[in-house]
């Protein structure tokens, strides 16, 4: 296997169900494209409805012997994935910049991400453990966390390699096999790992990767009644789709769905970090991440001078091909930047010109410049849809009490972030915001090991720290009566 950085890929890719690789039943395949030049990488097996069946099913068969691999095994199995992903972290970093377009220091970071994933789910794997539950000298009452059998994970393209070991890891951990559907756009990682946990020594079937189209593999997937828990990271409308499928027969489903997430910076902020921390909350990953900071409220006290400072600094990023390693990267594809264009129409339209970018480059490649829009008012389309892309709002408020509510007027509720030096007023924001994880002075703040996931239209259920087992387990209450018979 190639490790150098000038080759990255391990030519040809197949689907990867019961520890082989193998062609799609009707031979059909995926065009992988770089965004950064729009010209194609490679190919990848498309899966059909068949094959997805095929990598069920065999999920199914190898989840018994799973299931009772002693804990400390898959432990040891997880962590060794984790060493061999952490091994191979510059060919794998170059893999997701080659496939979605980020700039190659922030891929190296996901992949490290990962990584410590499967370190961690390793490390919980052995320690999933029941309780006993008093109740009277005639009863003994425990709890057993048993594993749920075939989870479905449904990947998105943004953060590819790191979302695959969100869930996965997990999943594994508790006992789960799993079959996973990376987007279209960006299955190569996935693979990558699935051929590197077969190389630890993961048993054959536990670990099966399925690429394809969404509305045939993904639906055949989560529609499928061998599987007993799905997880989708990706759009609310998808999400909605896949939860249908999945409770028509009765599975468990996990949605981390979208974010308007507002930042919110009061006078008594550090302005000088509060505009870096902005910067970062919404121009990393080119503005594609669910709990981008992409509402921004700043208090009307501070608000010219900040914007000023945003100004400057977001006129100094660096915008190109990932593999340069810029600041901003391209979009994931040209449909990215089709919904991010229009957009920026949007904005204009509702606002007037940006107060700095608005405009796609020429050229090859999917990339827009970082991009404010001032003098938003909350209700406006820019200010209420995701847009997914580096395009920042920013709206004022006069005081706590405004900024709270524009804070929660929003259908997402992932994440929040406040920037200020006010103890009281931070626990208060925390308290008074209706997200899933609040940030104070810094944002992305948290981490694998930080319970993630939204209020309101932004999920169901919770991914990340030791919360995560919950959703690949489930309780089973014993009782016994021990009083003498005699
Ligand atoms: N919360 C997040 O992290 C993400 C949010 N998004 C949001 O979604 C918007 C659109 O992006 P898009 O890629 O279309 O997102 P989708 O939500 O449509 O896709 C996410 C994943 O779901 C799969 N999928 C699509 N339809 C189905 C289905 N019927 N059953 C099962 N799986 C399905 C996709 O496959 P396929 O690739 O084949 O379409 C992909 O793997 C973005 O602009 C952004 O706002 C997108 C990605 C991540
Ligand atoms: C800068 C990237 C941080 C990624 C954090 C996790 C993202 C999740 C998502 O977009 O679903």
């Amino acid at each position: 296997m190639p490790t150098s950085s000038e080759k990255p890929l391990d030519e040809p890719y197949g689907l990867f169900i019961d520890g082989d690789e193998r062609v799609a039943s009707n031979d059909q395949t995926l065009e992988i494209i770089d965004p950064a030049t729009d010209e194609p990488i490679t190919t990848v097996p498309a899966a059909t409805s068949d094959d997805v069946a095929t990598a069920v099913e065999t999920a199914r068969r190898a989840s018994d012997e799973w299931q009772d691999t002693r804990p400390k095994e898959r432990s040891r199995l997880l962590c060794r994935l984790a060493a061999a992903i952490r091994e191979d972290e510059e060919r794998l970093a170059r893999i997701e910049t080659l496939e979605n377009g980020k700039p190659l220091s922030a891929a190296r970071t996901q992949v490290q991400r990962a990584a410590r994933h499967f370190e961690y789910y390793g490390g919980l794997a052995d320690k999933i453990q029941g309780e006993s539950i008093p109740l009277d000298g005639d009863h003994v009452d425990y709890t057993i966390r048993e594993p749920l059998g075939v989870s479905a994970h449904i990947v998105p393209w943004n953060v590819p390699i790191y979302l695959f070991a969100r869930s996965v890891a997990p999943a594994l951990a508790g006992g789960n096999t799993a079959v996973v559907k990376p987007a279209e756009e960006t299955p190569l990682g996935a693979l990558e790992i699935a051929r590197l946990a077969d190389s630890v020594g993961l048993p054959e079937g536990v670990l099966n990767i399925v690429p394809g189209d969404g509305l045939e593999a993904g639906d055949t997937l989560v529609g499928s009644p061998e599987v007993d828990v799905v997880t989708f990271t990706g759009s609310e409308a998808t999400g909605v789709e896949v939860a249908k499928r999945t409770v028509e027969h009765v599975a468990d489903i996990h949605l981390e769905l979208g974010g308007k997430s507002p930042n919110v910076v009061f006078p008594d902020a550090s302005i000088d970090h509060a505009v870096d921390e902005t910067i970062t909350g919404i121009f990393s990953n080119a503005g594609q991440v669910c709990s981008a900071g992409s509402r921004l409220l700043v208090h009307e006290t501070i608000h010219d001078e900040f914007v000023d400072e945003l100004k400057r600094r977001t006129e100094a990023l660096t915008v190109g091909p990932g593999v340069d390693d810029p600041d901003v990267g391209p979009l994931v594809s040209e449909q990215q930047l089709q919904t991010v264009t229009e957009y920026l129409e949007v904005g204009r339209a509702e606002v007037g010109e940006p107060v700095v970018g608005g405009e796609t480059l020429d050229g090859a490649g999917y990339f827009v410049e970082p991009t404010v829009f001032d003098g938003v008012e909350n209700d406006m389309r820019i200010a209420r849809e995701e847009i997914f892309g580096p395009v920042l709002t920013v709206i004022e408020f006069a005081d706590e009490q405004e900024a709270i509510e524009l804070a929660n007027e929003s259908p997402y509720g992932l994440v929040a972030g406040v920037f200020t030096e006010n103890v009281g007023r931070a626990h208060r924001f925390a308290r008074d915001v209706d997200a899933g994880q609040i940030y104070v002075n810094e944002w992305f703040a948290g981490g694998n090991e930080t319970p993630f996931g939204g209020f309101k239209r932004s999920g169901i259920g919770r991914e990340n720290g030791v919360q995560a087992i919950d959703n690949y387990t489930q309780l089973k209450n014993v009782c016994l009566n021990i009083a003498s018979r005699d």
